[in-house]
């Protein structure tokens, strides 16, 4: 029950008490509903913070808790006016193998009483609240599958965690009326029909019946069209992720396999027609497998056939033709003339073959067979491109190279297969679609965030236990099934078979040792909806951005940052835990982080990209994401503080030493200054290694007295010149980290620019990540430097930074200051690193009328961004503090400077 705060009317004893019997009155308490994945009901810290990109969980706000209606009554209503309940809303795929689930948890924002944010709103234009401008709420949609067969532990599961109860009706999506017993639940697949009695007996709710090809379509629409990694190609082993042009989506065919197989042709957003289909799909493999095999899970027939080899039972062109090709016709000996054909000429019985190969000779079987037909129906309308979905496919690499190889060869690479990362859940999503007014349809890719929290425990390629009700449980789990550690697996390429289905060609290679756990191998996360998120409007092509730098796809690169990220979680996992007060709760949490985080790595080792398409900036925000999990809110919070308190110690020194200079050398003693002290990150080995040798203020000196130029890329020269002829009339400064680097380096480039009439917006993250400082914590600090000069004080009370102070002014008046303004915006993320092409609303209005942008710090400047070319000019500026990165970007070393600036393009 962290982070449950004693109310002083009710206390918290009480709101449990009574909260426990207050079951389903909406606006109300409703049952804390998990968060992520498969688990997390329990509440959390409150962050501070409106931007749920991240894992932060919500709090339950008793403030102004009162008892609802009669209070004599037994169980009564607690309404909390100031709580915003998760309210959850779920749609059913249910099939005659599968039941999908997705269902949606609702996340407000809470912190509109921030002061920070109002002033900036108000500043910048912005027009206030999310909930009117926006048609869809921020919230979660998750996805979960059961076995048909199993339907009593998807019932237990929906009723454990009340998802029924949030489904009554479309409007109540938005209005949040009450809960009425009338709970209506979307489904679709034959199930709708086949279990609706059983519905409505257990859980008293009914069926709302859609068109299950109707579902198909307006799911994988709206997975095409709004998840940005979600369509990829898989030959010989390698995934490629295809970038869908919205645009030029149409036509398509769709082929569904799950139990049988549908062919649809896509013209447009519900416009389709089922072309085909056939009955030889996901359910033949599975059930004659079953029956041939003895196997008693699918996944145990699929991990058989990794170990097959199919020439033991099929009947190859070579066995015919005495071991020649029948080159005439363009068949190699090694193509398979007859699946299952070698049965027919031996003396055996089905005890005699091994059930490897059995699986194998029948997977590829039913592969070829969908692939060809799925080709000719491509053929038959003219298609290019074939999306395969459903649960068959199972992210299995030798499926999908199979059915890709299928499409190549006969359609002679005229038609491509591309699969999708949410293969199964298409018409679940398109059942959830269909509930009227949620504006899902409008969200666009930038609104949505995935996330990859350790909700679906796997170890050792199988699932274990139930699905996890809370953090203490989720732990738990970790304990007993994670191993601790950082050895990082390598992956098991899998010998392949000798033969293909088709003409002449070798085999369709693919990896895989085990079998991954249904949960990861299906490699969805949850997705996050912040309709907040918009595109950075500065960037000069935002089709073309690609944020990360270093792409991990190449596998040295991988293997060198995987080594480095498992070097630095030991002592990560010490501050984590200080920063908690170093409990045995926080112990226990940082050793459960640490055992999540390394099975992210080794998964990501193995298949890099499980999660969509893997930069090093993605596995740095996972770090951050995956401590957020385990409750960490701030790791780096005393150091921070500790480094704030130093650095704002000497500013006045350095103030005083600065305007003694000439401009030109102020300028250029300024930009050395910002560089010097981004040595300050906690997020460097090296530079970690460098803080046990002195204070530091020892530390900046040293940085500053080592700084020589010409930098290893300095620009500086043409960015001075630009500078002092031509002020620009407003700056984004993306800040980077606490201490000397933001109190020593960017605050006074700041007071440089506003000093000279620009003004300034300082871009500071919304939640933590390493010693990054925070957009909550820069009023703070500018307000302590603002101590200390005029330029600052003015600027800051200008821009309503300085609240207090301006409330003391003498007449009251807000606008009295001449300056212009100095501001704070948050830039809607919790990584060392920025993808602009989601950021916050706050940033992306005070984007409109700027004319400098300056990118500082590594994560931002090098990381990210160091190719991203802009509207405007654009500073980059960061010390590389990493030895191969230095190489590799700059031709440099380790403690290299980067000042790069390009003019507006
Ligand atoms: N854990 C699993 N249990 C059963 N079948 C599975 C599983 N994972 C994948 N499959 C395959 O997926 C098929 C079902 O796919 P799905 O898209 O859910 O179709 P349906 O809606 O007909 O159930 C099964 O026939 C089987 O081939
Ligand atoms: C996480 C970081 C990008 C933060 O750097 P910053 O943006 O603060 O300059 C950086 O610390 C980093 O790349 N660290 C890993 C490399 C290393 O330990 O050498
Ligand atoms: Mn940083």
């Amino acid at each position: 029950m962290a982070g449950l705060k004693d109310d002083p009317v009710l206390g918290t004893k009480d709101i449990i008490e009574k909260r426990e019997g207050a079951e389903t009155k909406d606006a109300v308490i409703s049952k804390q509903r998990e968060e992520e994945g498969q688990g997390d009901g329990e509440m959390a810290p409150h962050t501070g913070n409106s931007i749920h990109r991240s894992g932060s969980r919500p709090q339950l706000d008793l403030s102004k808790a009162a008892i609802q209606g009669n209070s004599e009554e037994r169980d009564p209503t607690i309404l909390l006016p100031n709580q915003s309940d998760d309210i959850s809303h779920l749609a059913l795929d249910i099939g005659g193998s599968l039941i999908k689930l997705v269902y949606f948890s609702r996340h407000e924002d809470r912190s509109i009483n921030d002061k920070r944010k109002k002033m900036v709103k108000e500043r910048l234009g912005i027009s206030n609240g999310n909930r009117r401008s926006y048609p869809i709420l921020g919230g979660r949609l998750h996805f979960v599958k059961f076995e048909t067969r199993k339907i009593n532990d998807c019932l237990d599961f929906i009723s454990s965690k009340q998802l029924h109860l949030g489904g009554v009706d479309s409007h109540r999506w938005l209005s949040e009326t009450p809960a009425n017993c009338n709970a209506v639940i979307k489904a679709t697949g034959g199930g709708a029909y086949k279990f609706a009695d059983l519905f409505k007996e257990r859980l008293g709710v009914s069926l709302d019946k859609e068109d299950e090809m109707d579902c198909l379509v307006a799911g994988a629409n709206f997975l095409l069209k709004a998840i940005r990694h979600e369509a990829f190609t898989h030959m010989e082993g390698q995934k490629e992720f295809v970038q869908i042009d919205q645009n030029d989506l149409f036509p398509y065919l769709l082929v569904n396999i799950g139990s049988g197989v549908s062919m649809i042709k896509v013209d447009g957003d519900g416009k389709f027609e089922r072309v085909s289909g056939t009955n030889v799909g996901g359910g033949t493999y599975w059930g004659l497998g079953r029956l041939l095999t003895k196997c008693k899970s699918f996944d145990e027939l699929l991990e058989l056939s990794q170990r097959g080899d199919n020439r033991t039972i099929d009947m190859l062109v070579g066995d015919i033709y005495g071991g020649m090709d029948y080159s005439k016709i363009g068949l190699s000996a090694s193509t398979i003339a007859s699946s299952f054909g070698k049965a027919i000429s031996e003396k055996k019985e089905l005890e005699d073959y091994r059930p490897e190969d059995i699986s194998l000779s029948l997977l590829r079987m039913i592969s070829y067979n969908i692939g060809q037909i799925a080709y000719l129906n491509a053929l038959r309308f003219g298609l290019k491109r074939i999306f395969f979905g459903g649960f068959f496919i199972r992210g299995h690499a030798y499926t999908m190279d199979t059915i890709s190889f299928a499409v190549h060869f006969w359609s002679k690479g005229e038609a491509q297969a591309m699969f999708l990362r949410h293969e199964g859940f298409l018409g679940a999503l398109g059942a959830f679609m269909s509930y009227e007014k949620h504006g899902l349809d409008d969200l666009m890719v930038h609104q949505l965030v995935e996330r990859f929290p350790m909700g679906a425990p796997y170890t050792g390629g199988k699932i274990h236990g139930p699905p996890l009700g809370d953090l203490n449980e989720k732990i738990s789990w970790m304990e007993k099934f994670v191993l601790k550690g950082t050895e990082i697996t390598a992956p098991v390429p899998m010998d392949p078979p000798g033969t293909t289905g088709l003409g002449g060609f070798e085999v369709p290679s693919s990896k895989g040792g085990t079998l991954r756990s249904d949960a990861s191998a299906l490699n969805v996360g949850v997705l996050h909806l912040v309709p907040t998120l918009e595109v950075f409007p500065l960037l000069a092509d935002p089709k073309m951005y690609e944020p990360n730098t270093i792409d991990l796809s190449d596998h040295n690169e991988l293997e060198y940052w995987f080594t480095v990220l498992s070097g630095h979680l030991p002592d990560l996992v010490d501050k984590a835990v200080a920063s908690e007060g170093g409990t045995d709760d926080a112990k226990r949490r940082g050793d459960a982080f640490a055992r999540a985080f390394s099975a992210h790595l080794a998964r990501l080792m193995e298949e890099p990209a499980a999660y969509g398409k893997l930069g090093l900036a993605n596995l740095l925000e996972l770090r951050e994401e995956c401590l957020r999990e385990f409750h960490f809110v701030d790791a780096y919070r005393s150091i921070k503080q500790r480094e704030n308190e130093a650095s704002l110690a000497v500013l006045p020194d350095l103030l005083m030493e600065l305007d003694s200079m000439t401009e030109e050398m102020r300028l250029l003693t300024l930009i050395e200054g910002v560089l010097a002290a981004n040595i300050f990150d906690w997020g460097s080995s090296a530079c970690v290694d460098l803080y046990h040798k002195g204070t530091i203020i020892e530390i900046y000196r040293m940085s500053r007295n080592k700084m020589q130029r010409p930098w290893q890329v300095d620009d500086f020269d043409v960015f001075k010149e630009r500078m002092l002829d031509n002020p620009h009339k407003r700056a984004l400064l993306f800040v980077d980290n606490s201490g000397a680097d933001i109190v020593l380096g960017m605050l006074p480039l700041a007071r440089e620019l506003l000093r000279r009439g620009t003004e300034v917006v300082l871009v500071a993250n919304s939640l933590p990540a390493l010693n990054d400082v925070t957009a909550m914590e820069l009023p703070d600090i500018v307000a302590e430097a603002a101590k200390h000069c005029d330029v600052l004080r003015r600027a800051a009370e200008a821009g309503g930074l300085l609240v207090d102070a301006m409330i003391n002014t003498l007449d009251g008046s807000k606008e009295n200051s001449s300056s212009v303004p100095l501001m704070v915006v948050e830039n809607g993320c919790g990584s060392p690193c920025i993808d602009l092409r989601q950021v916050s609303s706050e940033l992306a209005a005070a984007a409109k009328d700027a004319d400098l942008i300056v990118l500082e710090g590594m994560g931002r400047a090098l990381h990210t961004n160091f190719n991203a070319r802009f509207k405007c000019d654009v500073l980059k500026l960061a010390m590389v503090k990493n030895q191969r990165l230095a190489e590799k970007l700059i031709k440099g070393n380790i403690y290299d400077c980067v000042c790069r600036y390009e003019p507006a393009s």
